[in-house]
Parts: C-alpha cells; sequence; structure tokens
C-alpha cells in the first residue's frame, strides 16, 4: 500500500474541472444534462443565503451554470470602491467547490445578457431580491420558451451587511 507523502500535490483539486470557459460550455450546451439552469452574480464572500439558493436552483433542473462576474465588471456595479474582496478566481473556486453547481463561468460585460443568449439556459435564477419580470435577462429568455424565476430568501443575509458588522467591529 502507498504511504501518504508531504509533498504538494502537482495535480489541481477535482472541483477545478467545473471552471470552464464560455466558449467551451456553448460547445457542450446540448450534451448538458437538462433542463439547464443558469444564475449569475458577484458571490464576494460567500454566505448561507448563496449557498441555499444556489442548492434550490439546482434542484429545479438538471444541471447548474453559475456566471460570475469578473473583477472588471464587479467594479462597474457601484457595489463600492474596495469591492470585489475576493479576486474572480478566489470567487470562482468556492463556488466551483458546491455540491449544487456543476460549471462556473465568468462574464466581463455589465449584465450577463450575452452570456445567457449563447448559453439558451431553461430556465433562469435570481435570489428574491430580484423582480424577474424588470430584467431584460428574463425578456431573453422567456421568448424562447424558457422560465425566469426569483428563489425566495430563507435566510436574510448579504455580503454588503456582513461587510458593515466586520468594518463596525
Ligand atoms: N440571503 C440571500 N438568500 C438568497 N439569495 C441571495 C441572498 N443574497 C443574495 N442572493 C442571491 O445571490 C446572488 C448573488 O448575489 P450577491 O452577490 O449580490 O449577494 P449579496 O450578499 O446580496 O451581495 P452584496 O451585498 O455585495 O450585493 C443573486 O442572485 C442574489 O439574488
Ligand atoms: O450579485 P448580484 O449583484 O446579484 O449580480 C448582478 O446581477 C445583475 C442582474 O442579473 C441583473 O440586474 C447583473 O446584471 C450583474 O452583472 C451582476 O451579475
Amino acid at each position: 500500500m502507498s504511504q501518504p507523502t508531504s509533498s504538494t500535490p502537482t495535480t489541481p483539486p477535482e472541483f477545478e474541472r467545473k471552471l470552464l470557459s464560455l466558449e467551451h460550455l456553448v460547445h457542450g450546451r446540448d450534451s448538458l444534462p437538462g433542463p439547464v439552469v443558469f444564475t449569475n452574480g458577484v458571490f464576494d464572500i460567500l454566505h448561507r443565503g448563496h449557498v441555499t439558493y444556489l442548492a434550490r436552483a439546482r434542484a429545479l433542473g438538471g444541471c447548474l451554470i453559475v456566471g460570475v462576474n469578473s473583477d472588471a465588471s464587479v467594479r462597474q456595479l457601484g457595489k463600492g470602491d474596495d469591492r470585489p474582496i475576493n479576486t474572480e478566481s478566489d470567487r470562482m473556486a468556492l463556488l466551483a467547490a458546491l455540491q449544487s453547481v456543476d460549471a462556473v463561468v465568468m462574464f466581463d460585460e455589465a449584465t450577463p445578457i450575452e452570456m445567457i443568449r449563447a448559453l439558451r439556459p431553461d430556465i433562469l435564477v435570481k435570489g428574491g431580491d430580484y423582480d424577474m419580470d424588470s430584467l431584460p435577462e428574463s425578456a431573453l429568455v422567456r421568448a424562447t420558451g424558457g422560465t425566469a424565476l426569483a428563489i425566495p430568501f430563507e435566510h436574510q443575509r448579504s455580503t454588503t451587511a456582513l461587510l458593515t458588522r466586520v468594518r463596525q467591529g
């Protein structure tokens, strides 16, 4: 029997296989187990609200793709001069490590609309802080027969609230 060694592993952890380019995902889109569920966001400092809604989103379909804002695109969203706290590669890795998440892909624009156009998800979800009827992404998904829905909050959490508490000490 081989003995464990203290040397650094040379292969990346298994979950890093879920970090994919948009091109790769689009190429394999029609082989994904459906319905294909898509959500997007910043996910700066992952919290219980996030992981619960991602688990609920995954349960709606056959796979869950998460689109993650690049650091440059977060800076266009007005969340604060010091945001994101965590880099795009760290935010993506944490999401990829979740059992509920099947693929993680980055987008560099202010909105995920072009990514959604390319991926053609069957179901678009956001958390319950969004009015889906007002999002152009919802109109796009619905126009092709898909569904757009918000998952109600089960835990009142937010990254901004967490940072405020930390800063107040
Ligand atoms: N407490 C929560 N419960 C369920 N879903 C949530 C919760 N907070 C955020 N979400 C959802 O998670 C996704 C990513 O949201 P986001 O990164 O903006 O989280 P946040 O905690 O609200 O962060 P910030 O305070 O920086 O805006 C969005 O789809 C959002 O609707
Ligand atoms: O983490 P957030 O702030 O929920 O993510 C944003 O969501 C926006 C939403 O999909 C439409 O208003 C999106 O446009 C933005 O790029 C962030 O992903």
